[in-house]
This record gives structure tokens, C-alpha cells and sequence, in this order.
């Protein structure tokens, strides 16, 4: 299996119930809801992406040939010596389009906690610590638990109610960052009082100016 990776930095992560806490991020190329082309944004799947993922060219990222390089690479963007609590984000691009056990296990090898950010439309592989899924609108979800659900909001047609059967340790909104970003906060805001299932999930990075 070769990786191929957009880019690898290390901040602090952002989004969800971990937000705060210092990560390596690996994020992974390519996705199966957009090609990240601006040119195919508007008849993509998913039409909001904040992100772009596409190519190897970002600062750390590359193609690597085995999970142990992938595993070097992750290691070098962590700051310190010794394995003792070291934590790392998958995301992309569709992360699950690429990790497999291997790869976790070999970060697992190096003392990294796994977290995984993904839109569910994939089938994970087994050992991820922190597997959290961000269902988008048109796209099959076909996986129904995890550690945390974090729905963008608001997407049109979708209550996020219809999410609260599936297994999942909490339940989060998460603002959609468009031209109507300050509406969206507070139709989230209102959503979460009157539905106390659901918590807030800022993406605290976009306010502090760390990556
Ligand atoms: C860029 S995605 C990559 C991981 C995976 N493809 C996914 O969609 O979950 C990382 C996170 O950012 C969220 N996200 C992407 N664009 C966003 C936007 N414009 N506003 C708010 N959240 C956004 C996604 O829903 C996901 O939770
Ligand atoms: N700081 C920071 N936190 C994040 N949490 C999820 C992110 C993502 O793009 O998946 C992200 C990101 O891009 N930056
Ligand atoms: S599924 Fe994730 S990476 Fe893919 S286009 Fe949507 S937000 Fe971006
Ligand atoms: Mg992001």
C-alpha cells in the first residue's frame, strides 16, 4: 500500500471533543465526494468543503511507500522524545479511502492514539481510538457508531435528529463555515439548547489563526 499524503503538521486540534489537545495531522489525499477542484465543486457531493486535498505537495506531505514511512513521518512532526501520549488526526481528503490496520498498528507502534476524521461513507479498519464521522447529505452513511458524530449544520433537507439512534458517544454541530457562517452559529447555538443531545463543535483554529 502506498500513502499518498497532502500534508503533516502538528497544532492543535481544532474541532470536537478532543479541541485543545496537540496533534500531528496527516492529511491524507483525495476524496470520493469532490475532486477539490474548484472547477467540480458545484456538482460535487459535498459542496462546502473547507479544505484542500488534492496532490501530495503540501508541507510534509509525499508518497510513502509503507506504513512505516508513513510512521516516520508522523513521528518527526511530533515535538518531543519518549512515546508517552502522542496523538494523531487522520483526516483529508477521506482519510479511510487509505489508512488500513497496518497503518494504525504501526502507529500504535510509535505510541500514537489514532483519531480518525471521516464523512462515513467507508468502512474503518479495526484499532482507531477516536473515530469521528461527519455524515454529508446525499452520501450513504454506512457507519452507524463511533466516538463522536459531528454534523455540519445546517444541510439542506436534514434534520440532524434523524442521527440520534445510531451508537455514538456524543453528538455535535458544527456550524457551517460559508458566507452565512455568523447565521449558521446561531441557528447551531438554538439547535443545541433546544435539542440538549447536541453540543457545539467550533472550529476553534479558524479563531486562534493555527492551522
Ligand atoms: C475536511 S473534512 C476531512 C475529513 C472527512 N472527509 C470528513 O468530511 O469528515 C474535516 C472536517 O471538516 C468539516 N468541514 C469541512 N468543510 C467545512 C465547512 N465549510 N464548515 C464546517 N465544517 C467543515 C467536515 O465535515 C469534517 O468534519
Ligand atoms: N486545527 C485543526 N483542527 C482540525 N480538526 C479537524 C481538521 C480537519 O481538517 O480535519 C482540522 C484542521 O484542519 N485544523
Ligand atoms: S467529504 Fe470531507 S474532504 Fe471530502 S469534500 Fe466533504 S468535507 Fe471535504
Ligand atoms: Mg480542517
Amino acid at each position: 500500500m502506498t500513502y499518498l499524503v497532502k500534508e503533516i503538521f502538528y497544532t492543535l486540534q481544532g474541532e470536537g471533543a478532543h479541541s485543545g489537545r496537540p496533534a500531528v495531522f496527516c492529511r491524507f489525499s483525495r476524496c470520493n465526494l469532490w475532486t477539490g477542484h474548484e472547477k467540480d465543486r458545484a456538482r460535487a457531493v459535498c459542496r462546502f468543503c473547507d479544505t484542500d486535498f488534492v496532490g501530495i505537495d503540501g508541507p510534509g506531505g509525499g508518497r510513502f511507500a509503507t506504513p512505516a514511512e508513513l510512521a516516520d513521518a508522523v513521528e518527526a512532526a511530533w515535538p518531543t522524545l519518549g512515546k508517552a501520549r502522542r496523538f494523531v488526526v487522520c483526516t483529508g481528503g477521506e482519510p479511510l479511502l487509505q489508512l488500513d490496520e497496518v497503518a494504525v498498528q504501526t502507529l500504535h507502534e510509535r505510541g500514537f492514539e489514532v483519531a480518525v476524521e471521516t464523512n462515513g461513507t467507508r468502512v474503518p479498519p479495526p484499532g482507531i481510538d477516536w473515530l469521528c464521522v461527519s455524515p454529508k447529505v446525499g452520501a450513504e452513511l454506512v457507519v452507524e457508531s463511533g466516538d463522536e458524530l459531528k454534523f455540519v449544520y445546517p444541510q439542506e433537507g436534514v434534520n440532524p435528529a434523524r442521527f440520534e439512534h445510531l451508537d455514538f458517544r456524543s453528538f455535535r454541530l458544527q456550524p457551517l463555515d460559508d458566507h452565512n457562517l455568523d447565521d449558521n452559529t446561531k441557528a447551531a447555538i438554538s439547535y443545541c439548547l433546544a435539542n440538549p443531545r447536541w453540543s457545539l463543535s467550533l472550529q476553534t483554529h479558524k479563531y486562534l489563526g493555527t492551522r
